[in-house]
């Protein structure tokens, strides 16, 4: 993507909208992208109004401007999904999203659903919990036509937990209309998964495709290889958690096939979504040279200013190695959090070989011995069986008061909007860990609540947490125990 100084690009924007010069103003503006050739980068200061995009670069998604909010004009605040989707998304969605409770949108959903909807490839990038899943599935719904019989749309997820997450709401909304005709189709979901049955799903396959797969890529390339699975009716394409999906060496060349090789890019629209996508200005450059995504593909990103939500309270305790077990406790005895996680390192192969017990379930154990605040402590983590793994979540998701023991695995995606607490046992590597392990927590998005995350470090390890606090933008709190 072409470097231009502020002032050139400045020149090619038109300010349509409400403006102040104040700290924090908002600008709305119209961009008039000089070179169609150009990657179009969008980005939104928090509860800004959309930004119309279309093929020409000139507005045409949202149809009328009165209709987006401005601080000026508090009416508009109340624009609902439906108002945004009417048109777009079938009449019995609409009403299945207003039953469940997306009624008022998400920044996310406000800004991101009418570039959806005018049909370019984009990049979804919005915080943790901000309501990704929903925006991408109103896409779909408005996409495909339930009297085919073929795979429409394909949502691709890198974790078992994730995929059966997303099935469930796309299930949900999918619901049969009460108005459709006996002989008429419905929208079929389907889950294909690791750790799935995969031979039910070729029989399923071979019978009747479904409307929409939501699968890992192993799961869904071995689909595509003995050709059970035909994607030549795809129309929408959506890769979630795609930072992760391309920073996973096993995952990698068979999300380059999918995006290259099974499908062509001309026939189907590209969306690629997460909370993290570092150096987005690349990989947006990277998509398009690819050939992974159109050349007038978009990055719509929410709030760049505040990568982690901001109703997260972060504390750190420094204690020596052989104390952090006492330090959890005693957090957990202060804190008597609702329901929380607590997320700890994976077993190195090293530890593995050795025959070491896992420090996950060593903290298990510890934690049943000796804390008496829940009863409901469950461990997550890759070695535990896909249907222990779902049982789990299962329990946790209609219980509440929980304490959940994960690794990473249990970081990217997975929604427990009950989650009050997140415990950093072990500090994540990387600042884009530490991002989606706090994300787990504070995902009511429009609830005023403070949940907190909290580290337990070593004194060493304080520099690391500063680092990630710089790339983050957060602060960090300490807590003398
Ligand atoms: N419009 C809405 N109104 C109320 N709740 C919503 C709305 N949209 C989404 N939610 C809820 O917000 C929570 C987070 O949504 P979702 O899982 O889509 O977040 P996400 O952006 O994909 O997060 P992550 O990046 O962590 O995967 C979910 O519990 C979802 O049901």
């Amino acid at each position: 993507m072409a470097t231009l100084p502020a002032t050139h690009l400045l020149s090619h924007f038109q300010t349509i909208g409400s403006e102040t010069t104040s700290p924090g103003a908002r600008f709305l503006f119209q961009f008039q992208n000089p070179n169609p050739r150009t990657p179009c980068s969008i980005s939104f200061a928090n509860r800004a109004p959309p930004c119309p995009i279309s093929k020409t670069g000139l507005s045409r998604a949202l149809p009328n401007y009165s209709s987006v909010p401005t601080e000026s004009n508090p009416k508009r605040d109340a624009l609902t999904i439906r108002e945004i989707c009417e048109g777009h998304v079938p009449e019995h969605v609409l009403r299945r999203a207003e039953e469940v409770g997306y009624v008022r949108p998400t920044d996310v959903q406000l800004q991101a659903l009418p570039v959806l909807f005018s049909g370019r490839d984009s990049i979804l990038h919005a915080q943790t919990g901000s309501g990704k899943t929903l925006a991408y599935l109103l896409l779909i719904f408005s996409v495909i036509n339930t009297q085919r019989s073929a795979v429409q749309a394909v949502i691709v997820v890198p974790t078992r937990e994730l995929g059966m997450q997303v099935t469930k709401v796309a299930r949900m909304l999918a619901g049969r209309p009460m108005e459709l005709e006996l002989e008429q189709k419905e929208c079929t979901v389907m889950a294909l998964l690791d750790g799935g049955m995969l031979k039910r799903h070729k029989s399923w396959l071979k019978a009747e495709p479904p409307t929409i797969v939501v699968a890992t890529i192993r799961s869904l390339c071995q689909m595509l290889d003995k050709q059970i699975l035909k994607l030549e009716s795809m129309r929408v394409l959506i890769i979630d958690e795609v930072d992760f999906m391309f920073n996973s060496s096993k995952e990698v060349s068979s999300l380059r096939k999918l995006l290259t090789s099974y499908s062509s890019l001309n026939n189907r629209q590209t969306i690629f979504a997460s909370a993290s996508i570092p150096q987005h200005r690349r990989f947006l450059h990277d998509c398009i040279q690819q050939k992974w995504t159109k050349s007038d593909a978009v990055h719509v990103h929410v709030n760049p200013i505040q990568p982690m939500p901001s109703c997260l309270h972060h504390r750190f305790v420094i204690c020596g190695k052989t104390r952090r077990h006492q330090a959890l406790l005693s957090l957990l005895h202060s804190d008597a959090p609702e329901s929380s996680i607590i997320f700890v390192g994976e077993q190195s192969e090293k530890s593995k070989k050795a025959g070491n017990v896992p420090s996950t379930t060593l903290l298990v154990d510890f934690l049943k011995a000796s804390y008496v605040g829940c009863s409901d402590i469950h461990l997550l983590e890759e070695d535990t069986n896909f249907n222990l793994r779902a049982a789990y979540l299962g329990e946790v998701r209609q219980g509440g008061n929980y304490l959940l023991v994960a690794t990473n695995i249990a970081a990217r995606g997975v929604d427990l909007p009950e989650t009050t607490h997140i415990y950093n046992f072990d500090l994540p590597r990387t600042a884009v860990d530490y991002l989606h392990r706090a994300g787990r927590t504070g995902r009511k998005p429009f609830s005023d609540n403070k949940c907190t995350v909290t580290n337990i470090i070593m004194s060493e390890e304080r520099f690391v947490l500063q680092r990630y606090e710089n790339e983050l933008l957060f602060n960090c709190e300490e807590l003398i125990l």
